[in-house]
């Protein structure tokens, strides 16, 4: 079983506009509902790939209670904890115009220390029957920013590979505590190391802690810097869509790969066709198919000289 933990679920919204202006008023044309967060995504991608996955992390109230609804029928088994607060919500507004993508993101319900220590039973449960755990997205307030470096720690006292995909000071901190695998979009790796060349940055997360990085760097590709080497994958060709919840596919893609021990360049390939399925599909979460299995062939995947 792999376990993702999402601690900000969200029930994310898309919007579809003809053309999004600003101080204009909009006619929504498309609306869609769908259980989210990135661990869910990626659960959800996992699930497609025909891995039992299990999702937990915190839900309560109105849009909880929806996000729980929508989870119900699909694979993932619910294990979210209870919390008084109120699962946000995430917008995402897709331009039909340009096809481009406007997200906007709430903040989350406030997690009191009672409902985090709840957390960490069921979380220390989960650890008991998982093949890998992946933590995902923003914290919610109440959740100490050192919150995830100690679901690191967890993990790897059980023994379990673990994944982290966050960002600013929690990515910083969750860095430190050694976790097997860091995912950052270019952006977040500039941030973290304060340089923009995604080789040096990713060398450079990997001396902070990380075992392996792999960078994400929207249409050039992934990069991975592993104790084993360093790879390249670039996608067949800019694919333009919906990028929302691209990178979680990417996370499910390495998970799987890990889980089923498939060779670097493999794992790699399968990210980055799952993601560019991904960008394609109009939902986030989501991808078709036969999409991804006629994009995964084409992935070309590169070994760099030096070794990480
Ligand atoms: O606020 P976070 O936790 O960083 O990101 C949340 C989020 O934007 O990420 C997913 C796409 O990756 C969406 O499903 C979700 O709403």
């Amino acid at each position: 079983m792999i376990l993702t933990v999402t601690l900000n679920t969200a029930l994310d919204i898309t919007y579809r506009v003809p053309s999004l202006a600003p101080h204009a008023s909009h006619r929504v044309t498309d609306v869609a509902e769908r259980p989210g967060g990135k661990g869910l995504n990626v659960a959800r991608v996992l699930a497609a790939l025909g891995h039992d996955t299990v999702v937990t992390g915190f839900a309560g109230g109105p849009c909880g209670a929806v996000l729980r609804d929508l989870l119900a029928p699909l694979p993932p088994v619910d294990a979210l904890v209870p919390v008084a607060g109120r699962t946000r919500r995430t917008v995402a507004v897709v331009d039909a115009a340009t096809g481009d993508t406007t997200q906007l993101n709430e903040p989350g319900p406030a997690i009191t220390p009672e409902e985090w220590a709840a957390f960490l039973t069921t979380y220390a449960e989960l650890l008991g029957g998982a093949d890998a755990v992946a933590l995902c997205g923003s914290l919610p307030p109440g959740i100490h920013v050192g919150a995830y470096a100690e679901l690191i720690r967890r993990a790897r006292a059980a023994g379990v590979p673990v994944l982290l995909d966050t960002s600013g000071e929690p990515l910083r901190r969750g860095i430190a505590a050694r976790p097997d695998l860091v995912k950052p979009n270019a952006d977040e790796l500039a941030r973290l190391t304060g340089s923009r060349d995604p080789l040096r940055a990713a060398h450079d997360a990997r001396r902070r802690g990380a075992h392996t990085v792999v960078a994400s760097l929207g249409p050039d590709g992934m990069l991975a810097a592993a104790p084993e080497g360093l790879w390249w994958a670039a996608p067949p060709a800019t694919v333009r869509g919906n990028p929302t919840g691209a990178g979680d596919s990417a996370v499910a893609g390495l998970l799987s790969g890990l889980v089923e021990g498939l060779p670097w360049p493999q794992r790699l390939a399968r990210a980055v066709a799952l993601s560019a399925a991904t960008v394609l599909a109009p939902a986030a979460g989501e991808f078709d198919v036969s999409t991804y299995e006629d994009l995964l062939p084409r992935v070309e995947v590169t070994t760099q000289a030096t070794a990480a």
